[in-house]
């Protein structure tokens, strides 16, 4: 059988689930067959932010704002043909570097994808893997500039988002290993010359996107920042304030302080908690750890 793969080649600046990336990767390889394809591709994709974005815009387009996604192909594909009829000219942009025909870049902004998966109401996955196509459609010679270009790559991108199957009604789930594993990541920046205890935090929000914390203490001792709270303050300070899934890493089994629940009952009262020490790991959710807790509904009549 003949290989149809796609070699992405990711610049991540701006981090998204690693589940997220899996099926962006299966949708890449669906472009291929999709399109009738037969040799190995390759595409580069930067996962990037507004600002990063915008100013490709600006410098390569002359257009100064962000956008969700943006394309640079490499193949001159002929007026009207696209990769499925261009095999010869698909050899002729084989590179030894990726061992594959390079087919050109892709420029993702994760912010602007995030913000269009809560506006269309579908999941962070749903969308990444749709710009994802939208992109690597560009790459294989579609258009949407003339009104019939526009039917035939929307047909297209139809058929790939199908065999993608990446329902509607998915959920952006987590991936709890992925999330042990930040929080492990996370104590190892932690400052905690006082108390020698260094705890990591791992928040994952509802759209997809991980914040990590670290414990950040002082010399003055009160003013010591929990890891749980310096991840909830960071994402909060991003613009995100749902959360499903929280994962604590310290050297031995640290459920959140007081303080630290009574922060994340604000924001996620129906939390998931993950405590990891050692190889071990225990699960409870924050209702458990904080009965009857006052949030902000509880002054509702
Ligand atoms: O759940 C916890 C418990 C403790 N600490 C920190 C605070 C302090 O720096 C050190 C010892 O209490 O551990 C956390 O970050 N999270
Ligand atoms: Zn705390």
């Amino acid at each position: 059988m003949r290989r149809r793969k796609v070699l992405i080649e990711w610049d991540v600046r701006n981090e998204i689930d690693s589940a997220i990336m899996e099926r962006m990767k299966t949708a890449a390889d669906l472009c291929l067959k999709c399109e009738n394809v037969t040799i190995p591709c390759a595409v580069t994709v930067c996962l990037c932010d507004d600002a990063m974005i915008a100013d490709i815009n600006r410098q390569y387009r002359g257009i100064d704002r962000s956008t969700d996604v943006l394309s640079f192909p490499s193949v001159n594909y002929p007026l009207g043909k696209t990769a499925g009829d261009s095999e010869t000219l698909l050899r002729q942009e084989y590179d030894d570097e990726y061992d594959a025909a390079f087919l050109g870049d892709l420029f993702i902004s994760v912010p602007h994808l995030i913000a269009q998966a809560r506006e269309y109401g579908h999941t962070v996955k749903r969308e990444a893997v749709y710009l994802l196509v939208h992109g690597i459609c560009h790459l294989m010679g579609y258009d949407h500039i003339e009104e019939s270009d526009k039917e035939r790559m929307r047909a297209m991108e139809e058929k790939i988002l199908a065999a993608a199957s990446v329902s509607r009604e998915e959920t952006d789930a987590v991936d709890d290993q992925l999330l042990l594993s930040k929080a492990r990541e996370a104590m190892t920046r932690s400052y905690s010359p006082y108390s020698s205890y260094p705890v990591g935090a791992a928040l994952h929000s509802t759209d997809g996107r991980i914040f990590t914390g670290c414990n950040v203490e002082n010399a003055s001792f009160g003013l010591t920042n929990c890891a749980e709270r310096t991840a909830v303050f960071k994402a909060v300070s991003e613009g995100v304030r749902s959360f499903d899934v929280l994962a604590i890493a310290a050297k031995t089994k640290a459920w959140p302080c007081g303080a630290c629940r009574q922060v994340l009952n604000e924001f996620a009262p129906d939390l998931r908690i993950l405590v990891t020490w050692d190889d071990h790991v225990e699960e409870k959710t924050l209702k458990e750890l904080l009965p009857e807790g006052f949030g902000p509904h509880s002054m509702e009549h």
